[in-house]
């Protein structure tokens, strides 16, 4: 906690900065998450004498809870391993908690702060009932059997059951977790409770998941980014469209830029960069999504005709726009000023906060308009929503009528983006998103009585 000495002579938003850092040192990416918000925030409050909104300001910056605990569960060899599993209810004024589970080897409490903040925006923005969670494990799937998989999922929803419920907490997939994983926690849950309710999201469609909620945050992108250039006089046809990543966002966003005539000239994953100078075709992209179901990387693909370029990222092949699908932080200044100097005039960040905050700015200097993940990525969540009204009113919507409801949800997040966020040389789509979703969730707090 700063000093009051100290801290008397600082402005309310290095206060909350000072507090957090006091409270939460060594997270530098909860911080980056927070300072991003937080600027917008300090120049939209200057003007406002209401102190209540630096209550808000605080309180939407503090977590709920943090849940943290052991995975105890055995390998293929009958040894006994142990993992760490988190969940990190952020905050629950619009909804139940809702977020994503990550599994990954490096999943870390900063990373889950960071990821359920932002959440907290995010699901806010969408218009529907949710507030902001994050979990997951530092558990690598990489290296495991489909039996030992399966194994670490019962074991951690044995572990997090204790935690969740279709009113208190409704996790879904994220970073090593998709539509199998989801299905054996599901399960597990379900055994453990003997209830069948919707606990969880992402679950396959033949026991209640919602159609195209696994295409969603990758669509939703598109969808966002075709109301980006609509605003500019623009479109799609013909772009050249570089994107990072080959899981569930990379490979669905690539599928619908297909659809509408872009040109996807790359996928990436840790060891490098997969181009292809005449863009993927549709049937390329099929075999790349099956082989990604079946957990088969896309480099071991003899039918797909593409460069490897091991060790490299997408970002020197002179895109029109930059979709950024992998990981935080895995887009950098050095990245920026490569992308700048090919002329690239758009970054979508469809991964959560791909980009670093040094790249932001150099994007910003130069005009590139920028949609940001909270905006850009929240069709994935908002179709968890819609599969959670499926599942409350014990019905299962058709994919088309999914479909029209996650455009329709993107379309007023990108119009609500452009209210908050206009009135400069380009729109800040940034500033958009992060102030609108800081009103809703200020005006959820003041008539909960909070602030
Ligand atoms: N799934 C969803 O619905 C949503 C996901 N997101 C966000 O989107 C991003 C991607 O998630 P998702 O597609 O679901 O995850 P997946 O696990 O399906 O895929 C992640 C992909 O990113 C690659 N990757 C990871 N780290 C790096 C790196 N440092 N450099 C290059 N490539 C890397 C992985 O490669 P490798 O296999 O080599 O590790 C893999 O191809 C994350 O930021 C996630 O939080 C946001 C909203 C919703
Ligand atoms: O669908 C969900 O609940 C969460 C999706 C998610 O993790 C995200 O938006 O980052």
């Amino acid at each position: 906690m700063a000093s009051s000495k100290k801290s008397h002579s600082k402005n309310q938003f290095e206060q909350v900065i000072d507090h957090l850092e006091g409270h939460y040192p060594n997270m530098p990416e909860f911080a980056q998450a927070v300072e991003e918000v937080g600027r917008d925030v300090f120049d939209f409050l200057k003007k406002k004498s209401d102190d209540s909104y630096w209550k808000a300001f605080r309180i939407l910056t503090e977590p709920d809870r943090v849940i943290r605990f052991r995975v105890d569960w055995e390998d293929d060899d009958g040894a006994f391993q142990c993992n760490h599993g988190y969940r990190v209810q952020f905050n629950n004024a619009l909804g139940p908690y809702k977020g994503g589970l990550r599994f990954s080897a490096d999943t870390k409490i900063d990373t889950l702060m960071f990821l359920a903040f932002e959440q907290t925006f995010k699901n806010g923005l969408t218009g529907l009932p949710m507030g902001g969670a994050k979990g997951g494990a530092d558990f690598d799937i990489k290296n495991r059997s489909e039996s030992e998989i399966r194994r670490f999922c019962q074991a951690f929803m044995t572990q997090l059951s204790h935690h969740i419920g279709p009113d208190t907490d409704v996790p879904a997939g994220d970073i090593g977790v998709g539509t199998r994983e989801i299905g054996y926690m599901f399960h597990q849950y379900k055994s453990i409770n003997n209830k069948f309710r919707g606990v969880l999201t992402g679950k396959h469609p033949v026991f209640g998941g919602s159609c195209i909620r696994e295409e969603a945050t990758g669509y939703g992108a598109v969808y966002f980014t075709v109301h980006m250039l609509d605003e500019i006089d623009d479109s799609l046809k013909g772009k050249r469209c570089a994107l990072s990543g080959a899981g569930n966002v990379a490979l669905f966003t690539a599928k619908k830029l297909i659809e509408m005539d872009a040109k996807v000239i790359s996928l990436s994953n840790s060891d490098g960069t997969c181009v292809f100078e005449e863009g993927i075709t549709a049937d390329e992209l099929d075999s790349i999504i099956e082989a990604h179901e079946n957990r088969v990387r896309m480099s071991e693909l003899d039918n797909i005709n593409c460069d490897f370029k091991k060790g490299e990222k997408p970002w020197g092949l002179k895109p029109d726009i930059a979709f950024a699908c992998a990981t935080q932080n895995e887009l950098d200044i050095d990245d920026a000023k490569v992308l700048v100097e090919g002329e690239c005039k758009m970054i979508i960040e469809a991964a959560n906060m791909p980009c670093t905050k040094e790249a932001i700015e150099y994007f910003e200097d130069n005009d590139v308009v920028m949609g940001p993940s909270k905006a850009v990525n929240a069709g994935g969540v908002a179709v968890s929503g819609l599969e959670i009204s499926q599942n409350r009113s014990r019905v299962s919507w058709e994919s088309s009528e999914v479909d029209t409801k996650l455009k329709e949800i993107m379309k007023t997040i990108h119009d609500t983006c452009v209210d908050y966020g206009d009135g400069g040389k380009v729109i800040d789509y940034r500033r958009g998103a992060n102030l609108a979703a800081f009103d809703k969730l200020s005006q959820a707090l003041y008539f909960s009585g909070l602030i």
